[in-house]
Parts: C-alpha cells; structure tokens; sequence
C-alpha cells in the first residue's frame, strides 16, 4: 500500500528511525482502526519485492517493519529474505491472526478481539501491544501473559481516539500492574507518518 521512511512511534523500537512497509489487505476489521484504507488489498498496487527492497536501501536506516493490514495474509518470505540480504533488521506488526511465514528480528504481536489468533505466534513474539478501548480489555490482555514466553515485553496502548478517557484508567493500571509498560502512539502526538 506504501512505505515510508519514519521514527517507529510504538512499542519496543519506538524512537528508532524505520522503513515502514505497509501491505494492503486485512481481514480481522477492528473497529477503531486507524488505516482501514488499507483493508481491500485491490485498492492498492501489486508491488515487486525486489522494488520495495531498493528503495528501501536509498534511507540511511537498516530497521525496516513490515506493518499492514496484516501482512501475515501474505507469504513473507521472498521480502524478508531479500530484506536481509540488503542488511536490514525486520520487524513485523501483526495480529497474529494468520500463521506466520518469514524470517522475522522481532514480532509486535497485537491480538484482537474481532478475531483469534493463530496459536503459533504466541511462541514468536517479542512483544505484546494490547490496545485498550474498554475498560475490560486490561482482563483480556492479562488472558494472553502466560501463553507467552517468559520476557516477552507487554505494552498496553490507548486507543488513540479514546485517549482522553483510557490513559487515566492505564496510568492507573499500569502502577497497579508494573509487568506492563503504556505505549503511546508518538508518531501522532509528533505528527509524522
Ligand atoms: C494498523 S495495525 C497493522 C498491523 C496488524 N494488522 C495489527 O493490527 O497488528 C498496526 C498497529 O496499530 C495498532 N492500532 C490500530 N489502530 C489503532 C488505534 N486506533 N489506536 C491505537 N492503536 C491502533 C494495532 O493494534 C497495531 O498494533
Ligand atoms: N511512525 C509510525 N510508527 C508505527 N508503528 C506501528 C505502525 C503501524 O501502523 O503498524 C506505525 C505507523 O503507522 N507509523
Ligand atoms: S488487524 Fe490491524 S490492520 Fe487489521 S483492522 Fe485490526 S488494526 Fe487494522
Ligand atoms: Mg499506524
């Protein structure tokens, strides 16, 4: 759908400089999505990897995250190879609702309830981002923490256009639950892509 050379503004690598990699497509439908452009994979052009990969290389960073939609509805394999032949570090953002093909650095698993995952990821992630929009998603995010290998990094994010009502309530939650840490999307508070 497009790439973008930017600061990663959630999770782990937030502050990083990264090649964001968006693939068209997804089928999970959260209701408060922030790209839902990029839900119909036919509105979008069919890129070559090899395409993706060279203008890639023109950025000085070596960190590229491939996002979506949900790029797990494709065969990520020829992109990550060839990613990492060019000297990248991978990253993927995924709901995990699909099993995962590809040779992944580090998995951001956000799990969603309008749709389960594939068991297989919770023995891949690096990371678990729950977006919080009600307030009995904290008990839902709690349900995922003993799938998960011991050391996966957990991360409780608003839900940008609730903001102003979930962050007291995940301030408080996260000084209650120090297990957690609060990620806020900063590349909308610094207004970049
Ligand atoms: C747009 S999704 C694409 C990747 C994949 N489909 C997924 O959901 O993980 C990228 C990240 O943005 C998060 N996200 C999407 N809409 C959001 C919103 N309105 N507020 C906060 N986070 C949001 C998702 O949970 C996910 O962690
Ligand atoms: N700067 C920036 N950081 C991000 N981290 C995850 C994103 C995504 O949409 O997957 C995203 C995004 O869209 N922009
Ligand atoms: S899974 Fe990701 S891309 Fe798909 S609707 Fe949900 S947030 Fe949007
Ligand atoms: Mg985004």
């Amino acid at each position: 759908m497009e790439a973008f050379y930017t600061i990663q503004g959630e999770g782990f690598y937030q502050g990083h400089s990264a090649y964001f990699i968006r693939l068209a497509g997804c089928d999970v439908g959260c209701v408060w999505c922030d790209v839902k452009e990029s839900w119909n994979a036919e509105d979008h052009p069919v890129m070559d990897v090899d395409d993706i990969v060279a203008e890639a290389i023109k950025f000085p960073g070596r960190l590229a995250v491939v996002t979506g939609g949900e790029p797990l509805i494709y065969n990520c394999g020829p992109l990550t190879k060839k990613l990492k032949e060019a000297g990248f570090q991978v990253n993927i953002e995924t709901s995990g609702v699909h099993p995962a093909s590809g040779e992944w650095d580090w998995v951001c698993f956000s799990p969603k309830k309008f749709k389960a995952p594939d068991p297989g990821i919770f023995q891949l992630a690096d990371e678990l981002k729950v977006v919080i929009y009600h307030p009995s998603d904290f008990k839902w995010a709690e349900s995922f923490v003993d799938k998960l290998r011991p050391g996966t990094r957990l991360y409780l994010q608003p839900e940008w256009s609730n903001r102003d009502r979930i962050l007291p309530l995940l301030i408080e939650y996260v000084k209650n639950n120090p297990k957690w840490r609060i990620c806020v999307q900063v590349h909308k508070y610094l207004d970049i892509p």
